[in-house]
């Protein structure tokens, strides 16, 4: 079930939980008035939200006809970037059409990587420092950069990106409505689907409102979007301290250390942030593909093909992948015809943002087994993306060792050929033995943001499911 944060008894009723998150004892008549409107506005967002996913469930029953597809895979799978490539080859005018639409999810994730990256320099201050203190035995690059000029220039550029990095939170606002949901992971902004004509309709309707702090005597930018027009502003400011910021030895080192975790998204838009933060600037198809925004709920999508002169319609649900979202799949189970599941192998390294200490690949194959064992799908047509092949490619160039994070990969080179065949050979397992039928599962080694080879696997994939679900219907 969907919940609204910090819901206090009188919303949720009598249990403990509520208590713990329960109003202070002591708030003025004011506070106590604005945490009310809060509450109602919470509520009132978390209702529609159960609202809709209950139409959404109404109308995948009446589809009859339809071959309904089914995106499953953990959060940051790459589920709703397959969706943008499948409207990329189905639709390619409506992705276009949204592009700018696009440009609100890029700023918030370029402004949330900044500030990342300024938290962790300020949590790991220390060891910078350590390195400031200690003397270097050779003149590398890094040796050089750490010195006091080195801190000083960290501040610096603290100081001048306090004005970027404080619309960090509007920016969320505006994407997620004010809502945030429990069970998602802590950092994240969520979209139900259809978001990209709610952002354009509150442009136009509430001009200036949610608005973040003039920056003053500033370029102009021509979004008519306030809000926007103002980041973009921020953006051609700041360009080159966010350029010296990437770039500086202190960032490198903690980046080495991991003491700093960039997502892939953020190391692609701040290495394009020329272009992000040129005037004018509009969102490309591939920044599209790199943008990253949480989904929440089940988001539909329909598309039109022509198979053999006939014309049949295809839904596509794009489910939420974090842990508290997983519970909204069920329902859509017993009338889907195929289900792609998306797997990011790239993730060896990585633990889950809603539960830091499962591994995403443990994550992975353990949800794939519940889904591969479901009484409900066993019939399905099932494909495996082993999504991410790039990052695992360059994770790899990188030496980051597989067998530090997953222990029983024990001596095997740690190439891109082992260790992607080591991965696939436990999915094939997991289903192997949570499979009692004789359903085939098709698998695909892929990089969904790579829209040419995506394509060809997309076409491949629709084509054998729809022969599949010919099949299935001249048998009824
Ligand atoms: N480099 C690279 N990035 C990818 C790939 N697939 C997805 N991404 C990026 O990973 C991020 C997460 O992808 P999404 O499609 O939003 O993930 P999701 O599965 O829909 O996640 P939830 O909505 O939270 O369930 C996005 O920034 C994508 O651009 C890939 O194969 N290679
Ligand atoms: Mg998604």
């Amino acid at each position: 079930m969907l919940r609204a944060n910090q819901r206090p008894p009188s919303v949720l009723g009598d249990d403990p939980f509520s208590h713990a998150l329960g109003p202070p004892a002591y708030e003025s008549d004011y506070e106590r008035h604005a945490r009310l409107e809060r509450e109602i506005e919470a509520k009132r967002i978390s209702d529609r939200i159960d609202d809709e996913i209950r139409r959404d469930k109404e109308r995948f029953k009446r589809a009859k006809q339809d071959v309904k597809l089914l995106l499953l895979g953990q959060a940051e799978s790459g589920k709703s970037t397959l969706q943008k490539q499948f409207q990329l080859l189905h639709s390619p005018a409506s992705l276009d059409a949204e592009r700018a639409s696009w440009k609100i999810v890029i700023f918030y994730n370029v402004v949330h990587a900044i500030r990342s990256i300024l938290n962790g320099l300020e949590n790991w201050g220390h060891l910078v420092h350590q390195d400031l203190s200690q003397p270097r035995s050779n003149s590398s690059e890094e040796g050089e950069s750490f010195t006091p000029v080195t801190r000083s220039s960290i501040t610096q550029l603290r100081l001048r990106l306090t004005a970027l990095v404080a619309v960090e939170q509007v920016l969320a606002d505006r994407l997620s409505g004010g809502l945030k949901i429990t069970g998602g992971g802590k950092n994240g902004v969520y979209v139900r689907s259809g978001w990209q004509v709610t952002t354009q309709v509150s442009v136009t309707r509430n001009k200036g409102k949610g608005k973040a702090r003039s920056t003053g005597n500033t370029p102009e930018d021509t979004d008519p979007d306030e809000l926007i027009a103002d980041v973009a502003r921020r953006l051609q400011i700041a360009r080159d301290d966010i350029i010296s910021l990437h770039n500086h030895p202190a960032v490198a080192k903690l980046l080495d250390k991991k003491k700093i975790r960039l997502e892939e998204w953020s190391e692609f838009f701040l290495d394009q942030i020329n272009r992000i933060a040129e005037r004018g600037y509009v969102p490309t198809i591939d920044d599209v593909l790199h943008a990253r925004i949480q989904t929440i709920g089940i988001a539909e999508h329909a598309f039109v093909v022509q198979h053999n002169n006939r014309t049949v319609q295809w839904r596509m649900y794009d489910v939420g992948g974090a842990r508290g979202q997983r519970h909204t799949w069920a329902p859509f189970f017993d009338d889907a015809n195929a289900i792609i599941y998306v797997a990011p192998i790239s993730a060896y390294d990585q633990y889950l943002e809603e539960d830091p200490l499962t591994n995403r690949i443990e994550d992975s194959i353990q949800l794939f087994s519940q889904i591969c064992a479901n009484k409900l799908l066993k019939n399905v047509h099932l494909v495996l993306f082993l999504n991410k092949t790039d990052l695992l490619k360059k994770k790899l160039a990188r030496g980051t060792r597989v067998s530090k994070y997953i222990t029983s990969y024990g001596k095997r080179p740690n190439e891109y050929e082992a260790v992607s065949n080591y991965f696939k050979t436990h999915f094939v397992q997991v289903h192997r033995s949570n499979n009692p039928g004789q359903r085939v599962l098709y698998i695909h080694m892929t990089s969904v943001v790579d829209t040419k080879a995506t394509q060809t696997v997309i076409i491949n994939v629709r084509d054998s499911i729809f022969r599949g679900y010919l099949k299935d219907a001249a048998l009824v």
